[in-house]
């Protein structure tokens, strides 16, 4: 299983948490990563552990004020990024460029999207994952799997009925590790997480609860 974290704007210590993720990688077989805000990107890879950005824009180098280029993420040690998550929604032609500007930059893609119908429409995009996540269900520690486990094997069927070869992860309020193996009984290869770690006492411990029954 691929357990990202992401960061969000969370008062967390971006550091601290990537040294907790890295750590709790090194005891595991699940693969773990974490997703810092851009500005924190490169101290957070400095730490060793596997880094994605949060957003890349669809542009190129130039005049592009206030941006995101793909490339200087990567420069920064990130390997993959999400695009359209829940928080930072794009358009679809958007969300296509995004994921031309990643591949251009040698980046790994997960698109986000709420329910299954769009994530047909993110696979048909060609990105490495995607990822399904009721808006509604963010942050409330309840899991789509316990909530609406539906919506997690139908999102695995749409992504299969268009391309095979997009992985599917799921997301929104998962906090344990019941719920990560829940999510693979769905047929999920992975689960994007924030508030279950980002805003835990105690990361570490929360990502070990999170990967001891991988
Ligand atoms: O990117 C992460 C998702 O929005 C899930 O957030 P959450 O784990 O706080 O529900």
């Amino acid at each position: 299983m691929f357990v990202l974290v992401n960061l969000k704007t969370y008062p967390c210590d971006p550091v601290a948490v990537a040294e907790a993720v890295r750590d709790v990688d090194e005891s595991t077989d699940a693969r773990l990563a974490v997703a810092p805000q851009a500005a924190d990107l490169a101290r957070v890879a400095e730490t060793g552990v596997e880094t994605w950005a949060q957003h890349v824009d669809p542009i190129e180098h130039g005049s592009n004020t206030g941006h995101t280029l793909a490339e200087s993420v990567a420069d920064a040690g990130a390997v993959g990024t999400l695009i359209n998550h829940s928080e930072k929604r794009l358009k679809l032609a958007d969300i296509d460029g995004s994921v031309r500007a990643a591949e251009r930059a040698g980046l790994e893609t997960v698109v986000c999207a709420n329910n299954p119908e769009q994530i047909g429409a993110a696979a048909a995009l060609g990105p490495d994952a995607v990822a399904v996540e009721p808006p509604e269900l963010i942050g409330t520690g309840t899991p789509v799997s316990q909530a609406d486990p539906d919506i997690v094997e139908d999102a695995v069927e749409a992504a299969d009925n268009v391309d095979s070869e997009v992985s599917v992860l799921c997301g929104a309020g998962i906090s344990t590790g019941d719920d990560v193996v829940a999510a693979g009984d769905l047929g999920a290869e992975g689960v994007l997480l924030a508030s279950g770690v980002a805003k835990a006492d105690d990361p570490q411990a929360a990502l070990e609860d999170l990967v001891d029954p991988l």
